[in-house]
């Protein structure tokens, strides 16, 4: 897979070639590129913002920067990904979903964001995705790239040390998962609960699903609305 970023802050990025995805960088599993979208302006002030049409507070970012960069850095395989507070919510199954992409491209808006026609032309040509991280508002699209980049690139073939990781992680079976435990067995008069060291997997599988529908129904009930039908045994319907 490759990604690209296009971003007015390049330096932002820089944590994508640290850790785990530095290392998948390393050996050859995902390759990332970052642009500075000012290397396609034209103007002496580099600039890259203008003031709304119908007025309002902020700035917005021009299509006819953004059209040339995302014309050069796209390709006929390119999933283009637009994060916006105004998007889709980004979730775990949309991240097996860009997981399976040759290819794709982040562009992140910076001010009030992009003028909408480079979305919509953009469109003409590939698959794009208004994507939103959250219920909250950031200053741009950097650190939702960041968040992205670490959810779709740890869910690639190789990446994580132990495969079962990303099998087992919270929401993969439409529940989260429950708590994790190690060494001391008792830690601040905080014991290790008695299943876990029983040696019993099956007790201790069992376990652990009660644990993760408790806690999700607990702190997530609408997820437990929307699992799939028969998802629940007779057993978690006694819960
Ligand atoms: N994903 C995501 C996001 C963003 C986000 C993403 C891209 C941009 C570009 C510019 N801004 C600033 C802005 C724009 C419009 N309204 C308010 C603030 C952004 C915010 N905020 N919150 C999220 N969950």
């Amino acid at each position: 897979m490759r990604i690209d970023v296009v971003t007015i802050f390049p330096e932002y990025l820089d944590p994508l070639r640290a850790a785990l995805l530095g290392r998948a960088i390393e050996r050859g599993l995902i390759e990332i590129g970052v642009r500075d979208l000012r290397d396609w302006t034209q103007d002496v002030h580099r600039a890259v913002d203008d003031a709304p049409y119908g007025g309002g507070p902020g700035m917005v970012m021009k299509p006819q920067i953004w059209g040339p960069a995302l014309d050069e850095v796209c390709g006929d395989k390119t999933r283009l990904v637009v994060p916006t507070p105004a998007g889709r919510p980004f979730t775990q199954a949309m991240a097996h979903e860009f997981a399976a992409e040759e290819h794709l491209v982040f562009a992140c808006g910076r001010y009030e964001g992009i003028d909408q026609r480079v979305i919509d032309d953009a469109a003409r040509r590939m698959p794009v995705d208004e994507v939103s991280i959250g219920d909250y508002v950031l200053v741009g699209g950097e650190a939702a790239v960041l968040v992205m980049v670490e959810a779709v690139v740890r869910l690639l073939p190789g990446v994580l040390g132990n495969k079962l990781s990303a099998e087992q992680d919270s929401f993969s079976d439409g529940l989260l998962e429950g708590p994790s435990y190690t060494r001391p067995e008792v830690w601040r008069e905080l014991a290790v609960p008695d299943v876990l060291r029983s040696g019993n997997h099956a007790l201790v599988d069992r376990w652990r699903r009660d644990q993760a529908l408790e806690r999700t129904a607990r702190r997530r009930p609408e997820l437990i609305d929307r699992l799939p039908e028969g998802s629940l045994d007779k057993h978690d319907l006694r819960l």
